[in-house]
């Protein structure tokens, strides 16, 4: 081969890429140029028929879960659906390989989030204060850093056992309070325990005080809260056609009422004194002190004192996603006796071989089995309840994305397909179990990934973990006379006091 012969080899090997670049939308590349800037494609995704005014919100009628409907259309539009939900322009994506994309390769294109009315309202009319609603932002980044060191503790670190103490205190007292129902014959009004149990550990840890189980404003906090995890996690006709807001009126004004009392229990009982005795320049002790250090330092972005009050009280909320999280794995265990007597027996080995009786939050690499069945209630609980939004014009799977497009990531989908699970439907920990070991398949993401992803997810296992190992260490678990109850999939909100369960001491 000669100098000549090589160049032109060269130049014909540059045309033929610079070709295939223009043309790989086909094959639905991520849309980039040689330079790597963003090639729009005008490129719409299919979709069905609009109508006047409500555009595509029928998809969704007649369905008691309604992101199977988005399952459905994918059979006849294919993976990138396009949806006009009212006044709102959206996009449905399905497919692993396609979320990946808006999550991971292209984090940065879809990391907007949607600008419903509701969460504006919850917010003091500014979903930035926000940690869950608000777009990205220097200060979202801020906000995210210095919240990781308190929700995703290292193992055996200040905070991990700190964190397992305050869990395992608490439940010594909800199971007190199961032992009380036994002793009075009746059967377990399960939710209210647990909530008090999880929103007791979420204040300690992350606040440092605790409050007397019986102080009814403390109660009210707890029972406010998860009002409006409820009502958040509901969808609203209103969200896509402001039009609708009025009849919503009176719904809304609750929430704030609730919000409202929420903010004025933390300010009084929980921020005020810590912010006024904090010395500048101590080392901060629970995530309270970090926000409080980050204020009154006025590092940068500066926070005002309201966001940090705000992304405290968000946090601390987390509690009722856990304390639901937890009262549906109970359940789904109460219905099953053969995935019980698996756990209690993993259980009882792992603690008879040691001095320490309690089942730690250390411990979950080695009680498998109890792991993989809260993974099995993660994956029928989940759902696209967090919705994305572009923020900039960009494109997934080669199909055109307008900025300030919403998208729902069909994670429900990923866990509920025939093709991906064998009897998605059936609740069976031992799928996320081969050769004595846990496994987690690739399209098997509850807390979503990338730089929107949840923040609290290492919390929900900890806890979850503890409360439900701890508890069928105790006790034989069932439901009242045996009946079977309904544990809906693909939400993870339940009502007030779903349910009843019948607890009996195993020793
Ligand atoms: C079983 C319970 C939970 C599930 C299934 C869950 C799932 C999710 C999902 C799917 C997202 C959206 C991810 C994305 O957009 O890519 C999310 C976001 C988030 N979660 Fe969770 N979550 C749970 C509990 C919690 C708890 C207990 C906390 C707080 C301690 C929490 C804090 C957050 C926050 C702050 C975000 C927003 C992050 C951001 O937008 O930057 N979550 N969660």
């Amino acid at each position: 081969l000669n100098v000549k012969q090589l160049k032109k080899k060269l130049s014909l090997r540059s045309q033929l890429k610079s070709k295939l670049s223009q043309l790989s939308f086909f094959h639905g590349n991520n849309g980039t140029n040689e330079n790597n800037n963003e090639i729009i494609y005008e490129r719409q995704a299919p979709g069905p028929k609009r109508k006047f005014i409500i555009g595509n919100l029928d998809v969704l009628d007649g369905y008691e879960i309604p992101y199977q409907a988005f399952s459905d259309l994918a059979e006849k539009y294919g993976n990138v659906i396009k949806l006009q939900m009212g006044n709102v322009p959206s996009l449905v994506i399905n497919g692993v390989e396609n979320i990946k994309e808006v999550l991971i390769y292209k984090g940065h294109h879809f990391d907007s989030r949607p600008n419903f009315k509701r969460f504006q309202m919850l917010f003091d009319g500014n979903k930035e204060n926000s940690l869950a609603f608000c777009d990205w932002s220097d200060m979202q980044k801020v906000r995210r850093d210095m919240l990781s060191t308190h929700t995703f503790p290292r193992k055996f670190s200040m905070s991990f056992n700190r964190l397992n103490d305050i869990t395992i205190e608490n439940y010594h007292q909800l199971s007190s309070e199961i032992r009380c129902d036994i002793a009075n014959e009746k059967s377990t009004s399960i939710k209210p325990i647990v909530m008090e149990a999880c929103g007791n550990i979420f204040t300690e840890y992350f606040t440092s005080r605790n409050f007397d189980r019986n102080d009814k404003s403390y109660q009210t906090l707890l029972r406010n809260f998860d009002k409006i995890f409820w009502e958040v996690n509901q969808g609203s006709a209103a969200d896509f056609l402001p039009f609708l807001l009025p009849f919503q009126y009176k719904n809304m004004k609750k929430m704030e009422q609730w919000s409202h009392e929420i903010r004025q229990f933390i300010l009084h009982n929980i921020i005020t004194d810590r912010y006024s005795t904090w010395n500048i320049g101590n080392e901060p002790n629970d995530y309270i002190e970090s926000l409080i250090d980050h204020v009154k330092q006025k590092l940068e972005p500066r926070m005002e004192w309201e966001t940090a009050l705000f992304a405290l009280e968000d946090i601390i909320g987390g509690h009722s996603a856990v304390a639901n999280f937890v009262c549906k794995t109970l359940a789904f265990i109460a219905k099953d006796k053969e995935i019980q007597k698996n756990i209690q027996s993993e259980v009882d080995n792992l603690l008879n071989e040691r001095s320490e009786k309690s089942v730690l939050i250390g411990d979950r690499n080695k009680l498998i089995y109890t792991e993989a069945t809260i993974m099995e209630s993660l994956r029928l609980i989940t759902s696209p309840i967090v919705p994305h939004v572009a923020s900039q014009d960009s494109s997934i799977d080669g199909y055109t994305v307008k900025a300030g497009t919403l998208i729902f990531l069909n994670n429900y989908d990923l866990n509920m397909s025939e093709t991906l699970w064998e009897a998605p439907k059936k609740f069976e920990p031992k799928r996320f179990l081969s050769n004595g070991r846990l496994i987690k398949p690739d399209h098997f993401i509850p807390f979503g990934v990338g730089r929107r992803s949840c923040m609290g997810y290492k919390l929900v296992q900890f806890l979850t973990f503890a409360i439900v190992g701890n508890l069928l260490k105790e006790f034989d678990i069932s439901t009242v006379n045996g009946e079977d109850i309904k544990v809906t999939v693909g939400s993870l909100a339940i009502p007030e006091n779903p349910y009843q369960l019948v607890f009996a001491p195993r020793h």
